[in-house]
C-alpha cells in the first residue's frame, strides 16, 4: 500500500523532505484521556497490549489527536522476556516486574530463544490490524528494547536506579551474560523481521539502560549486539536510541542503521560532528519543556530546529513524553514542528 505521507521513511532514509517529520516516543498512553478510557475497559496493561483490536485502537489515537507523522504499535519492549519464559507484571504506578529472574548459568535453563509467531501472534496481528486501519496516513513503527536493555529486567527483575544485579553479573558471569545476551539477540532479530513482514515500515531499537555502563562495557556488552540487529535487518530503515550514550556516539555513527536517536542531554552540533554526515539525527526536545507555556515550548522548538539545520532530522523528544504531561502542550509542539520546518526549509532551498 502507497504511503499519503511517507516523510518519516524519507528523512530516514536522507531523502529530501519538504518539511521535519515529527512524533513523540511513548505517544500511545496515559497523556491521552481517550487512552485512558480504553485502558479502563480492561484488566491492564497487559490485557491491553494483548487484544489486538484495541492495542490498533490506541496505536492510531495520537495519529488522530496529535497530528503525528508516525504510528508506534502499541506493546512493550519485555514482551521478548515473555516470549523467551520469564513472564513480566505490570504493578500499578510502580511498573514491570518478573517473579523468576537470570542470575547464574544454570538459570539459563528457564529461558529459550522465542518463537515469535507462537508467542507473540498477537503484537504481529495488532499491527496487521493497525496497518489496515491507518489506511497508508502515516508509517507505523515497529520496536524491540536492546538487548542490554532487556538483560538489565531479565537479571534485575524490576526497574531500579542503578541496575547493580545485571551490572554485577557482568563482572561475576561474563559468560553467562554474553550468552543470555546472545539468545536475546537472537530473539530480536526473529521479532523485528516478524514485525517487518507483518507491516512494520520501519523498526526501532530502544536501549534505555545505555547511559549506566562505562564506555568500554557499552561496547561490549551492549553495542556488539545492537549491531549484530542493525546488520540482520535490512528490510527497512533502523533507528537506534540509546539513552545517555554519550560516550558512543562516534561508534554509533559505524552502525549499520539509518537513524540514530538523541536523548536531551546531547548537544545537536556536537553529535552531528561525532555521528558523521550519513545518517538521520532523531530527537531531541527536553521532555520537560512541555510543562512550560504554549510560548516556551514553540522558543524551545524552533531553537532545536535551528541547531539540527537542514541536514538529516526527525523531531522528537529526547526521552519518552511524561505520562502527566497536557495533550494540548504535545499539539503545540507537533505543530511547532511543522510549520517552522516547512518554513526553514523552502527558504534554505
Ligand atoms: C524501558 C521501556 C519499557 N517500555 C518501553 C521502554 C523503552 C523506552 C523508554 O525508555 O521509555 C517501550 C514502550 N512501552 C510502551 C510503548 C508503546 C508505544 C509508545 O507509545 O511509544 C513503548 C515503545 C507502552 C507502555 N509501557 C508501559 C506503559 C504504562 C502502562 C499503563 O498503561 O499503566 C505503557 C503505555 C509500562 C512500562 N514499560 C516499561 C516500564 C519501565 C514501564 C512502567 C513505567 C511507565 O509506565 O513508563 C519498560
Amino acid at each position: 500500500m502507497q504511503l499519503k505521507n511517507d516523510l518519516l521513511l524519507r528523512a530516514a532514509r536522507g531523502e529530501q523532505v519538504e518539511r521535519t517529520p515529527v512524533w513523540l516516543m511513548r505517544q500511545a498512553g496515559r497523556i491521552l484521556p481517550e487512552y485512558r478510557e480504553v485502558r479502563n475497559s480492561v484488566s491492564g496493561f497487559i490485557e491491553l497490549a494483548q487484544t489486538p483490536e484495541l492495542a490498533a485502537e490506541v496505536t492510531i489515537q495520537p495519529v488522530d489527536i496529535l497530528g503525528v507523522d508516525a504510528a508506534i504499535i502499541f506493546s512493550d519492549i519485555l514482551v521478548i522476556p515473555e516470549a523467551m519464559g520469564l513472564p513480566y507484571e505490570m504493578v500499578e504506578k510502580k511498573g514491570p516486574r518478573f517473579p523468576e529472574t537470570i542470575r547464574k548459568v544454570s538459570d539459563l535453563n528457564k529461558i529459550k530463544v522465542a518463537n515469535v509467531e507462537e508467542d507473540l501472534g498477537y503484537v504481529l496481528e495488532a499491527i496487521k490490524i493497525t496497518k489496515k486501519e491507518l489506511d497508508g496516513r502515516v508509517p507505523l513503527i515497529g520496536f524491540a528494547g536492546a538487548p542490554w536493555t532487556i538483560f538489565a529486567y531479565m537479571v534485575e527483575g524490576a526497574g531500579s536506579k542503578t541496575f547493580s544485579k545485571a551490572r554485577a553479573m557482568l563482572y561475576t558471569e561474563p559468560e553467562a551474560a554474553h550468552q543470555l545476551l546472545g539468545m536475546i539477540t537472537q530473539s530480536t532479530i526473529k521479532y523485528l523481521k516478524a514485525q517487518i513482514a507483518a507491516g512494520a515500515d520501519i523498526v526501532q531499537v530502544f536501549d534505555s539502560w545505555a547511559g549506566i555502563l562505562p564506555p568500554d562495557q557499552y561496547r561490549e556488552f551492549s553495542l556488539k549486539y545492537i549491531s549484530q540487529i542493525c546488520d540482520a535487518i535490512n528490510e527497512v530503515p533502523v533507528t537506534v536510541f540509546a539513552k545517555g550514550a554519550f560516550f558512543a556516539r562516534k561508534d554509533m555513527g559505524d552502525l549499520n542503521c539509518e537513524t540514530i536517536g538523541l536523548d536531551w542531554n546531547m548537544g545537536i552540533e556536537e553529535s552531528r560532528r561525532l555521528v558523521g554526515p550519513n545518517k538521520t539525527l532523531q530527537g531531541n526536545l527536553d521532555p520537560a519543556v512541555l510543562y512550560g507555556s504554549a510560548k516556551q515550548i514553540e522558543a524551545a522548538t524552533k531553537r532545536m530546529l535551528d541547531q539540527f539545520g537542514s541536514g538529516r532530522h526527525i523531531a522528537n523528544l529526547g526521552h519518552g513524553v511524561y505520562p502527566d504531561t497536557n495533550a494540548e502542550k504535545v499539539k503545540v509542539f507537533v505543530e511547532t514542528v511543522k510549520a517552522y520546518s516547512a518554513k526553514l526549509r523552502t527558504e534554505k532551498v
